[in-house]
This record gives C-alpha cells, structure tokens and sequence, in this order.
C-alpha cells in the first residue's frame, strides 16, 4: 500500500491532523494498534474517564452507600467513554481520504512500515510519517509488582470491587486526582512517595494547604518512603517500605510515565532517542526531514492540550507558513482536577526567588470570596506573582474551586502583556469567583 501520510496512533495529535490533512485533499492511512483506544489515551483510559469518576464522586457525596456510588460512577464513565470511542472513530471513518487500520506499526526503513493487527499484515511505504504512539505507565521492578492487587491507572478505572483501603505510590497529578476520587467513594487513601518534599514544584504555602486539604479528609501522606516489596496475604496486600508497612485491598501505581515506543524498531527508520528514551526531534518536531513525532512520546509536556498544540506545530509545516515551533509556548496553564483543583501557570514565587528579578507577591484566601462560600468550598489559597519593575504578571496559581476555568484567563493575560492593575479594576460578574481577582490584584 502507498499513502501520502501515514499516522501512527489514534492521540489527540494524530487524529486531528489525520482529519486536517483529510479535509486538504491529502490521503491518509492511521495506524491504531487497539479498538478500545480509538481517540487515544484522554478518551479512552486518561482525561476523560477519570474527571468522569471524580465528578460523578462530587456529585453524589452525599449519598451514604459507598459501595452502590462506585458501581454506578463506573457505569456512567463505560457508558460515556464507550460513546466518545465510538465517536471518535466514526468521525474520522467518515472522511473519503482515510483509512483506518487497526494494527500495530513496526518501521521497517525510512518510508516503509509493517502494520500488523486483526485483519493481517499490511506494508505501507509512506510519504510522509507522524508518530504519535502516547507514554504508558512506568513498572515499579520490586518483588511483589505484579501483584492481583496492584494496579496503574488504567486499571484502577476499571476496578470491579469497591476497595475500602487505597494505598497510591507516587505524588504527582495521577496520585493527587485517584487520592480524591477514592476517598469520595469512601476508601481509606494513603499516599506514599519516594520525595522528601511533598509537591516539590509548589510553592510551600501552597503544598501546606493542598496537605491540610488532603488531612482534613483523612488521606495520610507518607514522604521519603522507599517502597521495598508488595506482599498478597490472602484478600489484603502489605506494602513493605523503609517508613512502614501499610495494608491494602488496592495497590495504585503512579510513578509517571514513559515514552511508548514499544515495538516501533525506531532504529530501522534511524530515528534516535533521548536519554529519557523520548523521540529525539527538532523545535517543528521532526525526527527526519520526513518523520515527525507529536505528543507524549515526543518528550511534550504530558498533557493533552499539548498533544493539540503539537498537531498546530506541524501542521503549520504542511499547510500554513510554518512559523510555530516547540519553543514559542514558553508558558502554558495547568490543573491537577483536586478539590478544589489546583492551577497553575507561568512561575512560582520560589521560581521568581531564583531567577533575581524584583517581584512582589499578592495572596488571597479563598474563603475571603463570597462566592466560594456560596458553593461550600472555602478551602484554598489564590497566589499572584508580579514583576514590580513593570507590572507584569509573570505568575499565578489558583487553588479554589473554578480554578481549572479561571486559569485560561491568564494565559491570554500574560501572551498580551495585560498588566496585574488591569485585573484590579476589571469588571467581573457577581457573584463568582473571578470576581476576587479584583482583591488579589489590589
Ligand atoms: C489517568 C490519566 C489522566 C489524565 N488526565 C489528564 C487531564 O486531565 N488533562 C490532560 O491534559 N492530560 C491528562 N492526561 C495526560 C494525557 O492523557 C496524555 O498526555 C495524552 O493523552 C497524550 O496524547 P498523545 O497524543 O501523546 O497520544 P495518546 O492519546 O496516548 O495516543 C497514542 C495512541 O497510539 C497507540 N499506539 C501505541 N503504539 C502503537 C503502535 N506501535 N502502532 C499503532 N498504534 C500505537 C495507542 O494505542 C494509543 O491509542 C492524563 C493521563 C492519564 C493516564
Ligand atoms: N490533570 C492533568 O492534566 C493530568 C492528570 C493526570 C496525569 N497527567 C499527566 O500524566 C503524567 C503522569 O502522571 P503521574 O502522576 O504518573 O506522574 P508525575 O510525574 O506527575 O508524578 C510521579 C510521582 O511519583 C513519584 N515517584 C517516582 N518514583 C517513585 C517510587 N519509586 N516510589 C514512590 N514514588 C515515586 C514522584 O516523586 C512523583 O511524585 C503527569 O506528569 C501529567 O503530565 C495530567
């Protein structure tokens, strides 16, 4: 088979350049190497799925049977993401100029790969390739690992039994939305990390809170645990660290995660590596003249929204003027989904610290928002950094609810230049809670 484009992998930047390049007259073949991950990773085991569960969790705390709130919280996350797969895939099956493959793609030279999935092997000598084959969860190479009560995220989306006891190893953003998730369906959460600092990125005033948050609902934190062994005795799982010994009906891993290149034979095509074992490419996100990687497996930042500004990079190359590169989004908002969730963009007040600039330093609480009270969630902290010289806003983290929408503002903010004096006397609806930007900025 010949093809102009061939993609490899069904993520965010796959689809959406499958689609674009489509809709431009160009033929497409997209390699995916299962059905149940048409739509890639956010729709099938990641952003999709487990913002269902957290809100399907908030939404029904008050419901006293934790047990019938579980079961009916992963129905309703089958029942969407089983929607969004298939809509995922019809809506690309729809186009005249693409094929969709269900195979898993091995290179075997610089324009030829062999796809190999349930209905045979097919060779494509392509054109042009783009890979896009996501990260998967890292192993954790300690006795015990693979354990029936030991799971990563993919798993513990799916779980079947109500655990009364999660223990999570690993701090970062999986850990911190699957600690609020479980605790909302009634498990007993532990976190335990191999960090002396907890959330070592955030500013300490805004780990305490996020660690008050997590206390006040009974979730212990355990840091500087070095994880030695699991151990299965009959229905609980024991995990064995240099801090203790804590009992589980459900072991989370979520250490990060690593490039998928699995099975690629990237070096039949020549294309190197990095240290990290990501797709070594350029700033337009070449690893050849004529192979591209977007998203995760490119060394991206691991979020989906990057996934999508990857495709924009490329997709700059083929049909625009080619202006984008890796290097012009220097900052980019952030939310770990916690409640409140936690959001972040540009830099930190220890950043700002390092970098010898002059700055000053604006806070809120939220419970000084009349909104916040409202809603019920007066737990939080809202923190501005600003360039005294200039007045520039060179940082924000917000950890209040509406953080997650509020964020994006900021953004626009800081790629315009809008000075903090603008948000001190900007109009904002009432009541809300981007009204108390008004008193932040003050
Ligand atoms: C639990 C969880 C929650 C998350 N929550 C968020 C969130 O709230 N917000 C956010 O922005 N990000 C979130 N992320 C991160 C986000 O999901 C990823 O960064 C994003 O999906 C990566 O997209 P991608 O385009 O790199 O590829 P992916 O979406 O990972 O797609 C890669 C595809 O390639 C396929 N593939 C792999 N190898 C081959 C091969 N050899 N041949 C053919 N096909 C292959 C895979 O089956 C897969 O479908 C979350 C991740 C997880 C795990
Ligand atoms: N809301 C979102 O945007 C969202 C949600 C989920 C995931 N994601 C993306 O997925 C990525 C992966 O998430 P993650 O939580 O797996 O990784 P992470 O990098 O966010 O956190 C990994 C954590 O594991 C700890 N750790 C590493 N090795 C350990 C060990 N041996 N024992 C104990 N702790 C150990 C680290 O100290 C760290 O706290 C994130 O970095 C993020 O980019 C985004």
């Amino acid at each position: 088979m010949n093809t102009q484009n061939l993609i490899i992998g069904f993520g965010k930047a796959g689809k959406t350049l499958a689609a674009d390049l489509a809709k431009h007259g160009q033929q497409v073949i997209l390699a995916e190497a299962s059905e149940q991950m048409y739509g890639g990773t956010c729709i099938n085991i990641g952003c999709i799925p487990s913002k269902k569960l957290l809100v399907e969790g908030e939404q029904n705390a008050a419901i006293a049977d934790k047990n019938h709130v579980f079961q009916q919280a992963m129905q309703a996350k089958n029942s969407l993401v089983t929607k969004l797969r298939a809509a995922n895939f019809s809506k690309l099956d729809a186009l005249d100029n693409v094929q969709i493959i269900t195979a898993k793609a091995r290179f075997e030279d610089q324009n030829t790969v062999l796809l190999s999935g349930r209905d045979g092997e097919f060779r494509v000598t392509a054109e042009r390739i783009f890979i896009n084959t996501g990260s998967l969860p890292v192993e954790l190479n300690i006795p015990g690992a693979d354990g029936k009560q030991i799971y990563n995220s993919t798993g513990i989306l799916s779980l079947n039994t109500h655990p009364k006891r999660l223990v999570i190893i690993g701090c970062g953003y999986i850990s911190l939305e699957f600690a609020f998730m479980y605790h909302q369906f009634g498990a007993k959460v532990t976190i335990i990390d191999s960090g002396n600092t907890f959330l070592p990125r955030e500013d300490r005033d805004i780990a305490d809170e996020m660690t008050r948050v997590l206390q006040a609902r009974g979730v212990d934190i355990i840091l500087g645990a070095d994880v030695k062994r699991f151990e299965q005795h009959s229905n609980k799982t024991q995990v064995i660290t240099s801090q203790g010994t804590f009992s589980a009906d459900a072991v989370l891993l979520a250490v990060g995660r690593r490039p998928n290149t699995d099975g690629l034979a990237l070096e039949n095509a020549g294309i190197g590596l990095t240290e990290r074992g990501f797709i070594k490419i350029n700033s337009q996100l070449q690893a050849a003249p004529h192979i591209w990687a977007m998203g995760d497996v490119a060394g991206s930042p691991q979020f989906t929204y990057i996934s999508l500004d990857d495709y924009r990079i490329v997709r700059e190359q083929l049909l625009g003027e080619g202006k984008r590169n890796t290097q012009d989004r220097p900052h980019f908002p952030t939310t770990v989904f916690t409640e409140p969730p936690l959001a972040q963009i540009g830099m930190t007040e220890s950043q700002a610290a390092k970098s010898g600039r002059p700055y000053r330093v604006a806070t809120l609480r939220a419970e000084a928002i009349p909104k916040a009270k409202i809603l019920n969630q007066t737990d939080g902290l809202l923190k501005a950094i600003i360039d005294s010289d200039n007045n520039q806003i060179l940082g924000v983290t917000l950890f209040c609810a509406e953080a997650h929408e509020i964020i994006n503002l900021f953004k626009m903010a800081m790629d315009h230049h809008i000075p903090a004096d603008y948000l001190k006397n900007q109009i904002f609806t009432h009541p809300t809670i981007s009204e108390g930007l008004n008193d932040l900025f003050a």
